[in-house]
């Protein structure tokens, strides 16, 4: 198989059939648009959707073969660290991942551009220090690469990407084509993610690094007001079919199959998105009258922006964050397990703190 040569952007669409798209962007578009407004109605988004960021970063490695669970992952930050080290491994990557969306967030919400070094910058953040650090983080690649069956040949492969030489050029497009105001966002989104997978910039991360763009274009492109969006827990579900039409694509130049999964994707998860989005919003509405006369003191918001950052945490990393002195910290804790808010995960022991479980929280993000 010879190296792909990926379609100059924007696409030829004369021939497409506009109808059926038309009645999946309007879809898609009208969830999504519900699922921000529940967006723009949280004060501080990024807290209360904090432990859905950490869900998104387990699927989306996990649809590359990366496996752990939202509890090991908030476990291991609470400092309970399993005993097997490719698991420990594993959730080095995810905690990676979620570095890097953040870093990614920080540096658009700056107003930084949307450009080819932002995304060199969070594909090494991602692979750092981790497996595929040895793979020239932060820098298009200058190998061929192949998709197919692990450690195949390139005879094997079932998808070749375009040779190295040719990366800058097909990059170049990608990137110009992206601030075209002349096409429909959502198509314009479902295009890049395809055209990134296809060029397959670098020698490591491909996957990942393209699933934590979606987000950020959305937002870039004015259809969410906070870059959050999760959308890997469709494409995990539907794994075989994700990967298939990106495979029609580089194949049969069928674009349009590609759009309408996209479109699809995008419907079912800002549901769904929006559903956990009140449910957590809600769980937040009821802590904090709760919370406020538990407390009785102005750090009540805190505590509870606090509780809402980790599920799992350790007590002494509660009182830092919630800049409470020991006697309020251990004073509150108690009074938050005397209410059933909290519940011990790990009783102390020696210089180990005790690590707490904000369990209402918990089970509505692993529901
Ligand atoms: N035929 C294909 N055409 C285009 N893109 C594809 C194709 N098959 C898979 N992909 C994309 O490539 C990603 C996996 O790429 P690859 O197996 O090379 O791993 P990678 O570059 O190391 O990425 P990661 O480290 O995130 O797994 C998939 O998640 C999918 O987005």
């Amino acid at each position: 198989m010879d190296p792909y040569i990926p379609d100059r952007l924007p696409l030829d669409t004369s021939n497409w059939n506009w109808e059926s798209l038309a009645l999946k962007v309007s879809a898609a578009s009208a969830s999504l648009a519900y699922y921000n407004g529940i967006l723009q109605s949280m004060v501080n988004p990024t807290i209360f959707l904090s432990p859905l960021e950490t869900k998104e970063a387990i699927l989306s490695s996990h649809i590359e073969g990366t496996i752990t669970t939202l509890d090991e992952v908030l476990k291991y930050e609470a400092d309970i660290k399993p005993d097997n080290e490719s698991r420990q491994m594993d959730i080095i990557e995810v905690l990676n991942y979620r570095q890097a969306t953040h870093y990614a967030k920080e540096w658009l919400q700056r107003g930084l551009p949307f450009t080819l070094p932002f995304v060199n910058s969070i594909q090494k953040e991602l692979i750092s220090g981790v497996r595929g650090k040895d793979k020239n983080p932060g820098k298009v690649r200058r190998e061929q690469v192949w998709i197919g069956p692990k450690n195949c040949e390139i005879e094997a492969a079932t998808y070749v990407p375009p040779e190295p030489l040719s990366l800058h050029r097909y990059l170049a497009n990608l990137f110009e084509f992206i601030e075209s105001d002349a096409i429909e966002p959502l198509i314009q989104t479902a295009i890049f993610h395809a055209q990134f997978e296809i060029i397959h910039p670098y020698m490591d991360g491909n996957g990942r690094t393209g699933r934590i763009l979606i987000p950020l274009l959305l937002w870039h492109k004015n259809r969410l007001t906070t870059p959050l969006f999760y959308l890997s827990e469709y494409l995990d579900d539907n794994r075989d079919e994700y990967v298939e039409n990106l495979r029609f694509v580089s194949q049969n130049k069928d674009w349009q199959r590609w759009i309408r999964f996209f479109l699809e994707a995008i419907d079912v998860q800002a549901k769904r998105n929006a559903e956990k989005a009140s449910q957590v919003l809600a769980l937040y509405e009821e802590m904090k009258d709760r919370v406020t006369r538990i407390s009785n003191s102005p750090y009540g918001i805190k505590v509870l922006d606090t509780l809402f950052r980790m599920p799992i945490f350790r007590s002494t990393d509660f009182g830092k964050l919630a800049e409470l002195n020991a006697q309020t910290m251990h004073r509150m804790i108690t009074r938050f397990k005397q209410e059933k808010i909290l519940f011990t995960l790990k009783e102390p022991s020696g210089r180990s703190p005790e690590i707490l479980l904000f369990t209402k929280l918990y089970d509505l993000i692993n529901s």
